[in-house]
């Protein structure tokens, strides 16, 4: 199938190197070319550690990278049969971004990474709204087995079935979500999160015995506030402010995560949030 994959980023070049390395041929547009080739660049590198570790063929990865043509042309995405955009999280950038899509394309199935914003807001850009779905990939894509599937108000059941279809064919597990605030994963993620916030708050443990906790007592890979620095505290914020418009006050920000934002203290990417770190690893609690 012909795949074309709006925004080579974090996110479009992960979809891009699956989608391809499933056989698919994929077109990846970014706006500018260094972009372009950047993208194309990391998927190369990524199948090269796939190669290293043993679990990519080296005759698989020149394939994968073979199927993959980059573009600025937006006119180059005319025969895709699926459209995922993966461009940043605006509103109305991802609903000019779809509507463009559809007027370049033939019928295809249009989909959305939002990890947040409403799928029914997006889909109403469409003439054929029916067409749009959400499909929420995890980062990093080559290693994250789930895709929620996000279900509009105006999706139709054959968008549906095609859009679980294209993600079974990658080898990933899907999820039927309604389009609600936070989908299944961010709700249930963020929950846990803001909870662990308020017990330092509190004072009920440490963030290491709060993260242990999650750990060795639920098997989580990662504990929910050494995972909120990776996600980034201002990242986590965005989040819980529109689940707590739309949900209500169990989604209110705790003030900690609001003062350490306000800090520029946004976890593993300057160096402290609920962890101080170095060399990408949590060397030990942050003051609070
Ligand atoms: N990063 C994550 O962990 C993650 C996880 C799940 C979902 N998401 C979602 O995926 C989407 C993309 O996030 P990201 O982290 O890859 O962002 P990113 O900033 O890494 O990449 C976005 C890319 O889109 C490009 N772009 C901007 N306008 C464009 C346009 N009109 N057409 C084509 N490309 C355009 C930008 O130049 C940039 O290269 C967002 O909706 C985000 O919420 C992100």
């Amino acid at each position: 199938m012909e795949v074309a994959v709006l925004g080579a980023g974090t996110m479009g070049r992960g979809i891009a190197g699956a989608s391809a390395t499933a056989g698919h041929e994929v077109t990846i547009r970014d706006v500018e070319p260094p972009y372009v080739e950047r993208g194309i660049e990391s998927i190369g590198e990524t199948l090269r550690e796939g190669v290293d570790r043993g679990t990519v063929a080296p005759e698989e990865r020149a394939a994968a990278l073979d199927r993959i043509t980059g573009t600025t042309d937006l006119a180059d995405l005319a025969g895709a049969e699926l459209v995922i955009e993966a461009v940043p999280e605006e509103m109305e950038l991802k609903r000019e971004t779809v509507a463009d899509a559809e007027r370049v394309t033939d019928g295809a199935v249009i989909a959305s990474n939002t990890s947040s914003l409403s799928l029914t807001g997006i889909a109403s850009a469409l003439e054929t709204p029916g067409r749009a779905i959400g499909l929420h990939f995890f980062n990093p894509v080559h290693l994250m087995d789930l895709v929620e599937v996000v279900v509009a108000e105006q999706t139709d059941d054959a968008t549906v079935e095609f859009a679980e279809g294209f993600v079974e064919g990658l080898g990933k597990e899907t999820i039927a979500v309604r389009d609600t605030p936070g989908f299944a994963t961010s709700r249930l993620g963020v929950a846990i999160g803001v909870e662990a916030m308020r017990m330092v708050e509190q004072g009920v443990a440490s963030p290491r015995a709060i993260d242990r906790a999650m750990e060795l007592g639920y098997n989580h890979p990662v504990g929910p506030l050494e995972l909120t620095d990776v996600v980034g505290l201002d990242a986590r914020l965005d989040i819980l402010e529109a689940l707590h418009e739309e949900l209500g006050e169990r989604f209110h920000p705790p003030r900690i995560l609001k003062r350490k934002v306000r800090a520029g203290k946004l976890g593993k990417k300057t160096g402290e949030g609920f962890y101080v770190w170095e060399d990408g690893e949590p060397v030990g609690p942050a003051d609070e």
